[in-house]
């Protein structure tokens, strides 16, 4: 069974994929916090900026089968079929690694998606998905150690960009981090790359959009 918090369609706002038309299928739960405020300040990722506790969002709900799954994504696209692209699913949460698995993959993949997945990086991905986002979190071990974007929230102590610069991704990242001091971490995160050319500046597009 697969619990999910929300499915929707939206254009990806953050990484090397913002503004593509995706449909976001946001599974329950995370590993790293329970998703309730009492908690937050005990959690080991304590700047989330995502309410992914439950079932009960738009589309979302207890899915049985990677087919049930896949027919709730294969409905909320959108998109008319045009031989440049295909339609294109980003896997999220909460943690979607402690939930997405190689049938569900596969099944989306049968249905003509792409599979994109946002994760922290702290468990085993199945194999076959098509663009992997590790966004690593201070106080954890990564052990996706490649993929395609590593999205790092910028400033985390304890996850200093200079941390993360071996790993075999296609393009590093930097998210300012959202919250109070937004525009100080946006500065800070400019400031990082302008020096260190290795890293771009991911912002997060869809929050001044005013889209989800
Ligand atoms: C809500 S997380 C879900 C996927 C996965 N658990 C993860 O952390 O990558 C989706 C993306 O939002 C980023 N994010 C969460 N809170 C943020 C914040 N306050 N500011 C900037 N990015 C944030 C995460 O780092 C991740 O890249
Ligand atoms: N538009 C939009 N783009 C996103 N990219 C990553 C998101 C996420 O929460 O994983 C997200 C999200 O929630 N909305
Ligand atoms: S790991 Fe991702 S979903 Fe979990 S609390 Fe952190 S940002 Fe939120
Ligand atoms: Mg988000």
């Amino acid at each position: 069974m697969y619990r999910v918090k929300e499915i929707f369609y939206t254009l990806q706002g953050e990484g090397s994929h913002a503004g593509r038309p995706s449909v976001f299928c946001r599974f329950t739960s995370c590993n790293l916090w329970t998703g309730r405020e009492k908690d937050r300040h005990r959690a080991i990722c304590q700047f989330c900026d995502t309410d992914f506790v439950g079932t009960d969002g738009p589309g979302g709900g207890r899915f049985q089968t990677a087919a049930d799954l896949t027919a709730a994504v294969a409905k909320t696209w959108q998109g008319r079929a045009h031989p440049r692209s295909r339609p294109y699913v980003v896997c999220t949460g909460g943690e979607p690694l402690l939930q997405l698995d190689r049938e569900a993959v596969d099944a989306l993949h049968t249905e003509g998606f792409e599979v994109a997945i946002e994760t922290n990086g702290t468990r085993p991905a199945p194999e076959g998905l098509d663009w992997i986002c590790v966004s690593p979190k201070a106080g954890t071990e990564i052990v996706l150690t490649s993929g395609n974007d590593l999205k790092l929230v910028y400033p985390q102590i304890g996850a200093e960009p200079e941390r993360f610069e071996h790993l075999a991704f296609d393009r590093l990242l930097l998210q300012p981090m959202d919250g109070p001091d937004l525009v100080a971490n946006t500065r800070a995160a400019i400031d990082y790359c302008l020096a260190n050319p290795q890293w771009q500046l991911s912002v997060q597009t869809h929050k001044t959009l005013g889209i989800r």
